[in-house]
């Protein structure tokens, strides 16, 4: 089964519950949730304050993707907020296997990110100690980008890995997913997909997810 993530990040930010809200009755499966800090991207969002305002309405899995230094100096309020999967950016730990422990020990879901320039090798030593691989098809910091095709060669090397190994490890990819990129996404093995301005640029949120389901299916 391919979930589909909308991120909040192209909501409209004037009125989150009800965005959070219209995507939970189109049929969304997960909410992304983009954490930036303006140093690690050039871009800052929002934090977990506005987690546990909208974990109050929704009852999507909080998937929530830190884009920010120093992660696990803020993991603990992260989960105390509501966020069901913490996922890290390998560039931004240089402990990552003791942050994968941290995220796990506070009892949540725990992913990987990797930039796009990003080798797949510096998971080698924690992907079985991991639940998700997000891969990003876009150099993080704003929604909107346009999909780099080079990660499809990544998400089947990937696929390869976790085939060979037998893993239990879901692949999400983040970043320019729309009905022409879903498609081959999932061919080379994505399994989660994030859509940001394919879903909340649309008035019409049920056909914007059923639009990217119908596309690989
Ligand atoms: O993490 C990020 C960007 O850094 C994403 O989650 C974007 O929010 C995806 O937006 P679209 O590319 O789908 O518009
Ligand atoms: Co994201």
């Amino acid at each position: 089964m391919i979930k589909i993530a909308p991120s909040l990040l192209s909501a409209d930010f004037s009125c989150l519950k009800e965005e959070v809200e219209s995507i939970e009755t189109a049929g969304a499966d997960w909410l992304h949730l983009d954490i930036m800090d303006g140093h690690f991207v050039p871009n800052i969002t929002f934090g977990p304050l506005v987690l546990k305002a909208l974990k109050k309405h929704s009852n999507l899995f909080f998937d929530t993707h830190l884009m920010i230094e120093n992660p696990d100096k803020y993991i603990q309020e992260f989960v105390s907020a509501g966020a069901d999967l913490i996922t890290v950016h390998a560039e931004t730990t240089p402990h990552l296997h003791r942050t994968i422990q941290n995220i796990k020990s506070l009892g949540v879901k725990a992913g990987v990110s990797l930039n796009p320039s990003t080798p797949l090798n510096v998971l080698e030593y924690v992907i079985e100690d991991i639940d998700l691989v997000l891969l990003m098809s876009v150099n993080p910091g704003f929604g909107g980008q346009k999909f780099i095709r080079s990660v499809v060669c990544k998400i089947n090397a990937l696929k390869k890995l976790i085939d060979e190994k037998n893993l239990n490890l879901s692949i999400q990819i983040d970043g320019g997913i729309n009905k022409e990129t879903a498609p081959l996404v999932v061919e080379a093995g994505a399994d989660v997909l994030v859509a940001g301005s394919a879903i909340f640029g649309h008035e019409n949120r049920k056909k914007a997810i059923d639009d990217i389901k119908k596309s690989y299916a």
